[in-house]
This record gives structure tokens, sequence and C-alpha cells, in this order.
């Protein structure tokens, strides 16, 4: 039914992915991608789905996509624990010297009747750490990963503190009103928001001189929140302890203070391996059924297929939409048998389940080119029962 391709035959550089498509051509009908970006260029008329095999959804242009009636799907929460847990990981490493003490381990070397622990315990001094137990850790953005950091820490003994848009019901989470609050009391900040136009560039130097020079300061969002540049400067000013980035930017290499990781935050075989299932699931049911779970920009809509073919309309919500719609159908005589629909940001996505066996393939095209210039429709389908008949 769909054919599998790497992206690479595109020669789009920057990109590492897989596409679907239904026939030889190179325009893909479906893309799947981890963090690469989509270039805007395979937005095309045919690009049914673009699938995204994480969270953050920041390298799509999702407006651009929904104005060409194509779906845009991501597996929220399914990494968040694996990024919890290395964000805890690092918390312990601020205030632990463990690298440099395996460091110096592998190094240590004994004469002939001296004892190693000894010899090595004559070195501890050099690596007395701190403990997270009573520290203020302060959270940006309390969303999925947010809340289960919280949770964690609050359990071995820190205060918790955060900031989110919006209000947030949490037992373990003193929410302040604004960014400056959480900066100024915390010894521990860490960036849990998306990247979007109201966060690039949210934390400057500005930011950074309210904070304690004790604090560290641990980016788990998305690098572009955070001004590198700025960042270098306030820790050579001492204005603040550290820098834990898993968003490697030259700027930041080589500096005492920071540290940087290659993007690791959901690379557990879980979260891969979950993720990985959870999309493709969810884009073989798109490609096949028109069932919509976890989209971004398309309604949910989740109806049995139980006719020989259906109808799928995704469209900007108006008045009367139905109804010119429903005058089509009725004028092809077409059976509703079973329907459902569902609106979400203005848009609307609805399923009809119809029978079409009996119609022409000329006449179908002319249904579907009625359809498709409804006012306000940005995508027709037809689909046959996969278990029913074959692709059309
Ligand atoms: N390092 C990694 O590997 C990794 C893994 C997963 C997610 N992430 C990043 O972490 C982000 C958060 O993930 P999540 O699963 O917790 O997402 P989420 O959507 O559950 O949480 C995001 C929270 O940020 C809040 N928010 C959004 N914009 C805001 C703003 N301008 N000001 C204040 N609050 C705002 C939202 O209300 C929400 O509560 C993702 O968008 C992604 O960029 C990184
Ligand atoms: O947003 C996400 O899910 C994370 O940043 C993970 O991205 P990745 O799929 O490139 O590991």
């Amino acid at each position: 039914m769909f054919e599998v391709k790497t992206i690479d035959r595109f020669d789009l550089t920057d990109f590492a992915g897989d596409v679907f498509r239904t026939s030889n051509t190179d325009t893909p009908d479906a893309i799947l991608v981890r963090s690469s970006k989509v270039d805007d260029r395979l937005i095309s008329k045919r690009l049914l789905l673009i699938a995204r095999s994480g969270t953050g959804t920041n390298t799509i242009n999702v407006e651009a996509a929904t104005a060409n009636g194509t779906a845009v799907f991501n597996t929220p929460g399914v990494n968040a624990n694996a990024v919890k847990e290395l964000i805890i990981q690092n918390l312990f490493r601020c205030l632990r010297p463990l690298n440099g003490a395996v460091e110096m381990m592998k190094q240590l070397r004994v004469g002939p009747g001296e004892d190693l622990q000894e010899a090595a315990e004559a070195k501890r001094v050099d690596f007395i750490g701190e403990e997270l137990y009573g520290r203020t850790l302060g959270i940006l953005g309390l969303g999925t990963i947010g809340q289960r950091l919280a949770d964690a820490c609050y359990h071995m003994g820190m205060q918790v503190i955060g900031y989110n848009r919006s209000f947030k019901n949490l037992r373990h989470v003193q929410q302040l009103d604004t960014i400056d609050e959480v900066l100024e009391q915390a010894d521990f900040v860490v960036v849990l928001l998306p990247l979007t136009d109201d966060t690039r560039g949210l934390l400057s130097a500005k930011q950074f001189e309210t904070m304690k020079d004790t604090a560290y300061l641990l980016n788990f969002g998305r690098g572009d929140i955070v001004d590198n540049q700025a960042v270098v400067s306030a820790l050579n000013h001492n204005e603040f302890a550290g820098y834990v980035s898993d968003f490697p930017k030259t700027i930041l290499q080589d500096h005492p203070k920071i540290t940087l990781l290659p993007h690791l935050g959901g690379n557990t075989i879980e979260a891969l391996t979950h993720s990985a299932n959870l999309i493709l699931q969810n884009l073989l049911d798109f490609l096949e059924y028109g069932t919509v779970r976890n989209s971004i920009n398309f309604p949910r809509v989740d109806l049995p297929f139980m006719s020989n073919q259906r109808l799928t309309f995704f469209f900007h919500a108006r008045d009367n939409m139905w109804v010119d719609v429903a005058n089509i159908l009725n004028s092809y005589d077409l059976p509703v048998q079973e329907m459902m629909g569902n609106t979400q940001d203005g848009y609307g996505y609805t399923i009809v389940n119809t029978d079409l066996s009996t119609v022409s393939k000329e006449r179908k095209q002319k249904l579907l080119s009625e359809l498709d210039q409804i006012k306000g429709m940005l995508r027709v389908r037809l689909l046959n029962n996969p278990t029913q008949g074959e692709w059309q």
C-alpha cells in the first residue's frame, strides 16, 4: 500500500527521516522524523501528514502544514520520564564532583605494600560535594516533564517553585507569578518550555543578573530559549555558577562552567521504543483509516471503519459548512452510514462512512473535486476499507 523510502533522495540537507508514498514519485504522502528540520518545500499538496516521534515540534512549520491540510502528529509525554531522570542525574553532577573523582581513581597508582583505598581516601578532600536536600529547585514550564521532575525532587527533600503561563494546581510546587521571582529564589533553574515565538530568547542578560551567584541553570527545553552569548558573559562575570545544556552550540564549548550534552533527554531504549511504536501506529491509522489521535493541528476523531468507503474532511470550522457538504453528498445519493466530527482551534475534522462501490471512477473524481471546492475546505480524502478492497 505505502512504500517507505529514505528522504536522502530529495537531496535536502539537514534532514533525515522516512517518507511514505503511494507511487513512484518524489513527493511524499507522509514524513516521519525525530528532531530533524522538515523543510517547508516538502509541504506539497500531496503531503497528508508529518509525524514527529518525540515531543517538540519546533522544527515543523505547523501553520503551513495546517493551511495545506496536512496533519501533524507527535508523541507527547512518552519521553518525559527519560528527561526527568537525566535532569536529576545532572542536578547531582552540579554538586558532587564525580567525574573528577572517577578520573583521579583511574590515574591513581600505589607502590608494593601500599593500600589503594588508603591512598584514595587521602585524596577525597579534593572531591567534597554538597547535597540537594533542602535546596530550591525552580522549574520554568510545569508541563508533563516539569511536573514529574517536581514530584521526584520534592520527595528528595527539595523545595520546588515554578512558573507556567497558565495556573496548574500542583501539590508539590509553589507556582510563582513571574519568571524573575523563580530566578531570584532558585538554587537550580530548569528550563522545560517549548520553543515558540514567546519563549525564543526568553532568558538573557537581564534575567541572569537576578539569579543567585551560586545557582545553576539547566536547559532541557530548547537551546534557543536561552541567549547563549549572554550565558557566556554572565558566567564570566560570576552571575551564576554553571550552565548545563542538552543543546550544543560552538560558543558554549570549552567553557569551564558549561556542560554540554548531545541532546540526550529522550535517548533511552524505553522512550525511543515507546515513541516509535506510538507514532507508527498513529501514522498508519491516519493513512489507512483517517483516524486522528495525538495530532497537534487536527481534532481527535476515531470512528470504526464499518463501511466499504469513507470520506474525511479537514476544514476551517464555519457556520453551514456541513450543509454545503451534505448538499453535495445528497446530489450523488450517497448514504451516510456513520459519521463523527470534532473541532479544535477553529478547525474541524469529520469522517463519514459511506458506500461508493457503485459510483464510477469519473463520478468519484467529480465528487471529490466538488467537495474540494467548498469554501474553507482544506483536505478531502476518499479511503477504501483496507480490509475490504484495494487502495485507490
Ligand atoms: N531534551 C530533550 O530531549 C527533550 C525531551 C522532551 C521534551 N523536550 C522539550 O521540553 C518541552 C516540554 O516538554 P513537555 O513534555 O513537558 O511539554 P508540555 O507541553 O507538557 O509542557 C510545556 C509547558 O510549558 C508551558 N508553556 C508553554 N509556553 C509557555 C510560556 N511562554 N511561558 C510559560 N509557560 C509556557 C505550557 O503551559 C506547559 O505547561 C518540549 O516542548 C521540548 O521542547 C526536550
Ligand atoms: O522533543 C523531544 O521529544 C526531545 O527533544 C527529543 O528529541 P529527539 O527525538 O531528537 O531525541
